[in-house]
Formats: C-alpha cells, structure tokens, sequence
C-alpha cells in the first residue's frame, strides 16, 4: 500500500517511516523513530529528490511506482551520501536505465567508494550555482559542504519556492500522517528531539550553517523538505531562527542545567540541594540530569540550550568520573562554547574532578568558568549551608 503526500500541485513526499530502529547512526537512541524523507517532482521530466534508508526499499519503490503511475524517473538528484538517503541509488538505476544522476563531483567519487557500479553515461555533475530545467520547474544547487557531510548540497525550486534542504532542518521522529509542520505542536512535541538532531549531528559544523543560512537567506524560501521529520510550509522563520542561535553557539535560554556525575549518591544530594538553593533564589525552570543515565545526546542538547551549566562530580580513580568525563569529551567535540559553568566535585580521600574538569573546559571556546567552586569531602553537611548558598548567589548573579 502506498503510504504519500503531496506537497505541492508536482511536488509528493514519498519517504518512509522507521519506528523499528532503536539507534540512530547506531549511537543516538530514537524512541519516537525517524523518517527518511524523499520527494518526487511531477513534470516533464521527472526528478527524485533522494532516496531512503535499504529497510524501507519496499515500502518506498511502492511509494514511487503509485505517483509515477507508470512514468519512469529522468532525474536522481544526490544531495547527500549518507547511506540513510543513497541506499536505493542503484535499485533506481536498475530499475530506470535513462534515469541521470544529477550530482556534485564529490558525490560522485563517494557513489564508487560506496557501490561497485559504472556511472560514465549515467552522471550528471553540477557545481555551485548550476541550475536544472525539468520543464516548468528549475532546480538551483547550492553547496553546503559540511552541513553535515562535505558532499553535500541543497536544492532551490523556483516555481514552488521550495528548499530541499539535505539533512538541514531534519529532526529525529517518525512522521504520523501529519508531515507539514502545522498539523503538528511542533514546540511541544518535537522541538527538543530537533534539538538533539542538530547538536549532535550538525553542532560541530556552526560555522558552515552560518554559511548556508546566509546563502539561503538571498532565496525567497516558501517551504522547507529536509530529509528528515516534518516539512515547514509555515513559520519558517522560527526554524530558521533556531538554526541561526545554535550555529551561532547563542543559548537559547538564560536558563541553568546541572550535571551531576555520583557514585553512591552523596554528590547527586549536593547537586539536588544546590537546585533547591538556586531555586529559592528565584531562578526558574532548573534541569538536573544524571549523566550515568541520561543519554549524552539529550544532555548535549541541554548544554546548547542553557546559558549556564552546573558539573557536580565525584573523584574517581584520581580522575573524572567516566560518564562526566564523556560528556565534556563530547562536549568538546560538538564545540559547546560560549556558556558560564560552576563546578563542584566530591571526593573521599583526594577530590581532585573539579581542577580536572575546569582544565577540560579551558580547552573548549569562550567558557567563563565561575571563580568560586565547591570541593565535597564525602558528603556535603549542612555547616556548609552559607558556602552552597554563596555557590548558588554566584550563578544567580551571573544569570542578570
Ligand atoms: C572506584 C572508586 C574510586 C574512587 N576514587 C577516588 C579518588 O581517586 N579520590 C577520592 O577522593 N575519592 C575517590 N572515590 C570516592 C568517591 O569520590 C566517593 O564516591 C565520593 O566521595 C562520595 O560521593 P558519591 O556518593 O557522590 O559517590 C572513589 C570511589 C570509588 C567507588
């Protein structure tokens, strides 16, 4: 059974849903699933935009074979090699031995290291600035090189002023039924899984979004079909704006998450006094994370989202405590930058996690490090009430 929409007069979404996969890039977890999104534009020649991941093969040629209605595909434009979206380049050519490969040159290079397959005749290379006619519609190809991969390209239709924005503007979640961004309460259901796509995925790369938000903003932009979750026919501009803040490393939110990493539970009980301390002194919608249970790609999004972060940790080996020590590593990784952080660390016999973390942090950009930290011996005693108290001023200070 066919399962598409359209999404202009030409233009059908003939992507796929997967509620199957519990990893995404088999390292993020997904438990609203994800979808792979693919597009067929209906005109004198036909073009595919993408194509999806090999589990859904089935469900995506039954996809095409309904909107074709018996046509053949002229086009298949490769935006993007990862194999969530190439995985049906040779199944299309098998089954369209006309079909052309519009394409970049790395693209093309990234087809041969990918699939044992001749593509003399069956190439169509573009660069930057190319454009391609299908009749009434003519596509303009922009290059985002490290939006994500350094092959990639987004494409502009002119007549329906439509983006196909590669991974850009993708989100984890699969679709249900409703694919365009107001069917849906996008802010309540989906903001943070789009948060959690970007920053892990595409937060290293701040600076090439800045690049390819500034070419797209010469375009006049009316829809946007990423090739992942909903597609944005309205409001663009709250997306967008999205994107701008979290490639520019802008917090989202004057807002404080804590960190804790603790063994046995003595610093989580610090970490939970200081958010009741904070709170008492007026600061407002506090997240506190465990980092041996939560996954770090929730709390990286946490991290691009709040102005201040709180590391409470306990000394372990004479180190960081490991699921603390792989949170800054991922951190640094995906360029968190640009936020004020307060550290506390505990320790038995020699707590020495908090020097150790403020050194990690000294490696990232632009990180102000809070000059009073808080040292736990064991378990922090309720002697030390003024001293959180202070700890806690020093953060609500910084917040104003
Ligand atoms: C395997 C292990 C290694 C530890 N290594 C250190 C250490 O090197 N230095 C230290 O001062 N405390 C060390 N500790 C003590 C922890 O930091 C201790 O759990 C903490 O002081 C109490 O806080 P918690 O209940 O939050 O874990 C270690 C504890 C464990 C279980």
């Amino acid at each position: 059974m066919q399962c598409t929409r359209k999404i202009t007069e030409d233009i059908t979404w003939v992507g796929c849903n997967d509620r199957r996969l519990a990893m995404f890039e088999n390292i993020f977890p997904i438990p609203r699933g994800v979808s792979y999104n693919s597009y067929l534009i209906m005109d004198e020649k036909v073009t595919l935009m993408d194509t999806v991941d090999a589990s859904a093969t089935q469900q995506f040629i039954e996809n095409i074979d309904y909107v074709l209605g018996g046509r053949a595909i002229d086009y298949l434009v490769v935006q993007h090699m990862e194999p969530d979206h190439c995985a049906n380049i040779l199944e299309m050519m098998r089954r369209f031995p006309e079909m052309k490969i519009v394409a970049n040159a790395k693209t093309e290079q990234m087809i041969h290291q990918f699939f044992e397959v001749e593509t003399q005749e069956r190439m169509m290379t573009v660069k930057e600035g190319d454009t391609l006619s299908t009749g009434a519609h003519t596509l303009h190809f922009v290059m985002a090189p490290m939006v994500h991969w350094p092959e990639v390209m987004v494409s502009y239709d002119e007549k329906d002023k439509v983006l196909f924005a590669a991974d850009a503007f993708g989100t984890f979640g699969a679709l249900n039924g409703n694919i365009f961004n107001d069917e849906i309460d996008f802010e309540r259901d989906w903001l943070a899984d789009a948060r959690r796509y970007y920053t892990n995925i595409v937060g290293k790369y701040g600076v090439q979004v800045q690049a390819l938000l500034k070419k797209a903003a010469g375009l006049d932009i009316q829809m946007i079909c990423s090739l992942h979750g909903p597609v944005w026919r309205s409001d663009l501009d709250f997306f967008i704006d999205k994107y701008d803040k979290w490639s520019r490393y802008e917090p989202e939110d004057q807002a404080v998450v804590i960190f804790y990493g603790s063994i046995y539970g003595h610093t989580e009980a610090a970490a939970n006094a200081l958010a009741v301390q904070l709170a008492e002194q007026g600061v407002k919608k506090i997240a506190v994370y465990d980092v041996s249970t939560t996954d770090v790609s929730d709390m990286i999004a946490e991290a691009f989202r709040c102005s201040h972060i709180v590391l409470a940790c306990s000394t372990y080996n004479g180190g960081i405590y490991p699921p603390m020590e792989n949170l800054l590593s991922d951190m640094k990784a995906l360029s968190v930058q640009k936020r004020t952080v307060a550290v506390m660390d505990n320790g038995t016999w020699a707590p020495t996690a908090g020097k150790q973390i403020i050194k990690k942090l000294e490696e990232m950009k632009e990180m102000t490090v809070l000059e009073q930290t808080l040292s736990i011996k064991s378990a922090l005693k309720d002697e030390r009430a003024d001293e959180l108290e202070a700890f806690a001023k020093q953060i609500v200070d910084s917040l104003q």
